[in-house]
């Protein structure tokens, strides 16, 4: 789990306020980043395009130029000239060096994008439209300088971006290099030292980016145990009761020690699935709202479902029922929410009576977790997407390890069972949605088949081998 933060700039600040560093050094230590990743991966003499702004985003590119000028073919780019007084001072030094511009960008091994990093702070005009579309159409490797240039501060495009293979990133991690609109941008991320270690370079944060090694898996390590040991899902199968059944499946694969599907008549479950009109007395977690339609009364919702005090997930059609979102204000509950951003649309729609479109919440996504945190903080909410959301008691969580293999109707299904599986077997609700998410996506990693090709039962079959893959 690594720290995120909004801007880096205080972080600077404490560099040269408390530690004594300066610009010089802290630039000097985010080319070496750069240089490094070159070096592991190209040979010597490889040729390098660099295409350096004119603020200090650009000073970067340039003194990239000088560290690598002698063992790489170095072109330095600069069609902007320079501003800040850093970009002039590294100007000068490399001329020194004996480094000339180059009149155009041309094909290289390595294109380094170092024309505007954080200090975007508007759109790109016409002429850095056309360098950005020619510098995309080039076909060497694409590294970004601390954030692809026309990624905004908050991660919305501006209005489109480098097309980076890596982003190497500056000190620390930046939220904006996580929004779901950036993430085809970004390609992977590095974050590279800036003459301190990450651990003194960074202050407190509430925000973090989640790693395939925070996964912990139910692993049993008892051995004097029985089903109850493992709790009780009961999943609630609706009007599209494959969803309700997908979830179960994926429940019991997930270590819940029995799983009951909960159905209004008799449905086609498999044969390791119990299934009943009522909710067993054992349950120790409910899950509801996939498929659900209007299957069941409110009478009986009323039961079952909002006066009981199990840990509970709501997902899909839950966020249509005012009723079911009265759980939300449940203070003493487990509550884990997971709705994508349609559904979100509608929750939100729900409880404050504002409507905000689905675009909306995507480009504020950020901001719209922390807002329905700050009304309801002990809920834990999920916020589907290319990187998953998950906020609890104002600490914040991106899982951004999943793939476009999940884009298939069912995978959030596999993605309320797995949680509910976990709530069953007594993790909390954060608990149980940091796990399940990170399931899910290592899950989809796992899977073999081609991109387009998954099914549920793919997913809920490649949730058996996790705990081998981790060894
Ligand atoms: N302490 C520091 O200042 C450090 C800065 N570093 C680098 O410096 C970068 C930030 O430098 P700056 O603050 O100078 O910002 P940038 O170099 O990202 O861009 C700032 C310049 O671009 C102009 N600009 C902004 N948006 C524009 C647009 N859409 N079209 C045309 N011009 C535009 C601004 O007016 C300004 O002149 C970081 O991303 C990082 O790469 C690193 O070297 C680490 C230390
Ligand atoms: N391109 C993607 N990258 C990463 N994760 C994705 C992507 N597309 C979908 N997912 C994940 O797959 C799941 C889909 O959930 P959802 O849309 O509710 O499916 P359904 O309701 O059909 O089961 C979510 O967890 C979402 O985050």
């Amino acid at each position: 789990m690594r720290k995120l933060f909004k801007s880096c700039y205080a972080l600077d600040q404490k560099c040269y306020e408390q530690y004594g560093l300066n610009e010089d050094i802290l630039m000097e230590h985010a080319a070496r980043g750069m240089a490094e990743y070159i070096k592991g991966r190209f040979e010597e003499g490889a040729s390098v395009l660099i295409v350096s702004g004119p603020g200090n985003n650009g000073a970067d590119g340039i003194v990239l130029a000088r560290q690598l000028f002698g063992a790489y073919e170095v072109h330095l780019y600069m069609p902007f000239g320079v501003k800040s007084p850093m970009a002039r001072l590294q100007l000068e030094r490399v001329q020194k060096l004996g480094i000339s511009l180059c009149d155009e960008p041309k094909e290289a091994d390595v294109i380094v994008d170092a024309l505007f990093g954080a200090g975007l702070n508007r759109r790109l005009d016409e002429a850095t439209q056309q360098l950005l579309h020619r510098l995309n159409a080039l076909n060497g490797f694409k590294l970004a300088c601390d954030v692809p240039t026309g990624v905004g501060s908050d991660g919305r495009l501006m209005p489109f971006a480098f097309d980076a293979d890596v982003t190497i990133t500056m000190g620390a991690l930046k939220e904006s290099l996580y929004l779901d609109e950036s993430k085809d941008m970004v390609g992977e991320i590095v974050c590279t030292d800036l003459g301190v270690s990450r651990e003194r370079y960074e202050d407190q944060s509430d925000t973090f980016v989640l790693d395939a090694s925070d996964l912990q898996l139910p692993i049993r390590t008892a051995a004097s145990t029985h089903k109850g040991t493992f709790g009780h899902a009961a999943v609630f199968c609706g009007e599209k009761e494959g969803a309700g059944i997908i979830a179960g499946m994926a429940a019991s694969r997930f270590g819940a020690g029995l799983t009951t599907l909960i159905v209004h008549e008799k449905v086609s479950q498999p044969p390791f699935l119990m299934h009943t009109t009522v909710v067993p007395s054992s349950a120790t977690a409910l899950a509801i709202g996939m498929g659900l339609g209007a299957h069941f009364d409110q009478e009986f919702l009323d039961k079952y479902v909002i006066k009981s005090h199990l840990p509970i997930v709501l997902d899909a059609d839950a966020f249509y029922s005012k009723e079911l979102l009265g759980i939300l204000e449940q203070n003493e509950r487990e509550v884990v929410i997971t709705p994508h951003p349609k559904e979100f649309s509608v929750l939100w729609s729900q409880i404050n009576g504002e409507e905000i479109s689905v675009d909306e919440i995507q480009c504020n996504r950020f901001e719209m977790v922390r807002k329905f945190n700050a009304r309801y903080p002990h809920v834990t909410l999920l916020l589907k997407g290319a990187n998953m959301l998950i906020m609890q008691e104002e600490r914040l969580y991106i899982n951004p390890l999943g793939t476009s293999v999940l884009s298939k109707g069912g995978s959030g299904d596999v993605l309320s069972g797995l949680i509910a599986a976990l709530l069953a077997q007594g993790y909390t609700g954060l608990e149980a949605a940091i796990q399940g998410s990170l399931t899910l996506t290592l899950a989809a990693q796992n899977y073999k088949g081609a991109s387009y090709a998954i099914l549920p039962t793919d997913l809920i079959d490649a949730i058996q081998y996790l705990e081998m893959s981790q060894k």
